[in-house]
């Protein structure tokens, strides 16, 4: 018998998560049927999207939903081998057991040298998310200027990176001077730290005058309502996530959008990622082929220890990371 360590959720958020919303237990797992894999996690992933679907898909008490990469240790699957690694979401345990159904196995063209927690974040969701929103939502052309906003984050980070490739003006913005040096260093054109620029608005013009063609929202918020007001005739907003309104214990009142809407014509359409599943495959190779050929930096905040996963999640809420947050089991 297999004993996995599981987070539950001891008590829903009020705020920003706490580790005491968080209880450790362990699991004594069961022995294997005819047709099912036992995996360790090697990689868990933390992301914002918790913190909201906590509070919709979860009850006190329930495992944390989330992602990991995991190997498998044990096999009564002929399609499955002991040592591959699969992307599970299986959420927050150390181990757990499939029936290969709900697995993904990393793909075989993944380079030995390519750390294989990148399939949690830049070759994985948040990647697939920069890559579908921009290429789908933002319709970004050669020559236009992008917006975004939680810049040095797993899924801004890629944004910015595929804007330039698409031969883009790329502006960024992020919470802290170390964030807003990594974005220069991966490319972008122009960059601030919104917390110490005395006006968001004077900043946004000053790094474009003109305005935005593309704004690839993260934020949401005062932000959101501010930036609308420098997008050009026609421009498209991707409303990706709202992640400053996540741990709002009351919902934030910010200034309507709609008139600039009107009057610039503009379209605005939020989207979830898991629009484009059919399109996965497609995704994750340009992805990682950017990645190996050196055009796609990534860079991972890796937290050791899976005792510590509340503090990487709330770490990462509180814009503690630089890239994708990981934990390392
Ligand atoms: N629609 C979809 O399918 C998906 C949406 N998302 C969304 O994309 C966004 C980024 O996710 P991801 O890249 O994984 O996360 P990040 O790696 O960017 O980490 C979150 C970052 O958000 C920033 N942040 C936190 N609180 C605030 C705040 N109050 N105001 C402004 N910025 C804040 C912090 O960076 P900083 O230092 O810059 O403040 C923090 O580092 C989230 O909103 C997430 O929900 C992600 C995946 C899929
Ligand atoms: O198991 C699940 O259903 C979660 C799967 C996560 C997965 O890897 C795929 C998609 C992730 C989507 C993430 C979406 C966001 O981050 C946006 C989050 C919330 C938007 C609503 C905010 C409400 C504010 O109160």
């Amino acid at each position: 018998m297999v004993t996995a360590k599981v987070w539950v959720l001891k008590k829903h958020f009020e705020g920003f998560p706490k580790t005491s919303d968080f209880d450790l237990k362990k699991i004594e797992l069961p022995n294997l049927k005819d047709g099912e894999l036992l995996l360790e996690s090697v990689f868990l992933s933390v992301d914002p999207y918790m913190r909201p679907y906590s509070r919709r898909d979860m009850k006190e008490g329930d495992i944390m939903i989330g992602t990991q990469v995991a190997r498998i240790v044990e096999s009564k699957n002929p399609a499955f081998t002991v040592g591959a690694f699969v992307v599970a979401r299986s959420g927050w345990r150390t181990h757990f057991i499939s029936d290969g159904k709900d697995i993904q196995l990393l793909p075989s063209s993944w380079p030995e040298s390519l750390p294989k927690s990148l399939a949690l974040g830049t070759v994985g969701m948040p990647g697939l998310t920069a890559y579908f929103g921009l290429l789908e939502v933002c319709k970004m052309k050669p020559g236009e200027t992008v917006l975004v906003n939680a810049a040095a984050g797993a899924v801004g980070s890629v944004v910015g990176q595929l804007a330039k490739i698409g031969g883009c003006k790329v502006v960024g913005c992020a919470g802290s001077d170390d964030k807003v040096a990594y974005l220069k260093k991966i490319g972008f054109d122009e960059a601030f730290n919104y917390k110490t620029v005395t006006s968001l608005d004077e900043a946004l013009r000053k790094a474009s005058p003109d305005g935005y063609d593309c704004f690839f929202d993260n934020v949401g918020g005062e932000f959101a309502s501010i930036a609308i007001n420098q997008m050009k005739k026609h421009g498209r907003i991707a409303v990706c996530g709202a992640i400053s309104q996540y741990n709002d214990s009351v919902p934030q009142k910010g200034p309507y959008v709609q008139v600039p809407m009107i009057f610039k014509e503009l379209q605005m359409e939020g989207f979830l990622v898991t629009r484009w599943n059919n399109r996965r495959e497609e995704g994750l190779k340009a992805l990682l082929k950017w990645v190996v050929e050196g055009k796609v930096k990534c860079h991972e905040q890796v937290t050791e220890g899976f005792e510590n996963m509340p503090m990487a999640f709330i770490g990462m809420l509180k814009g503690e990371n630089i890239g994708k947050a990981i934990v390392k089991v």
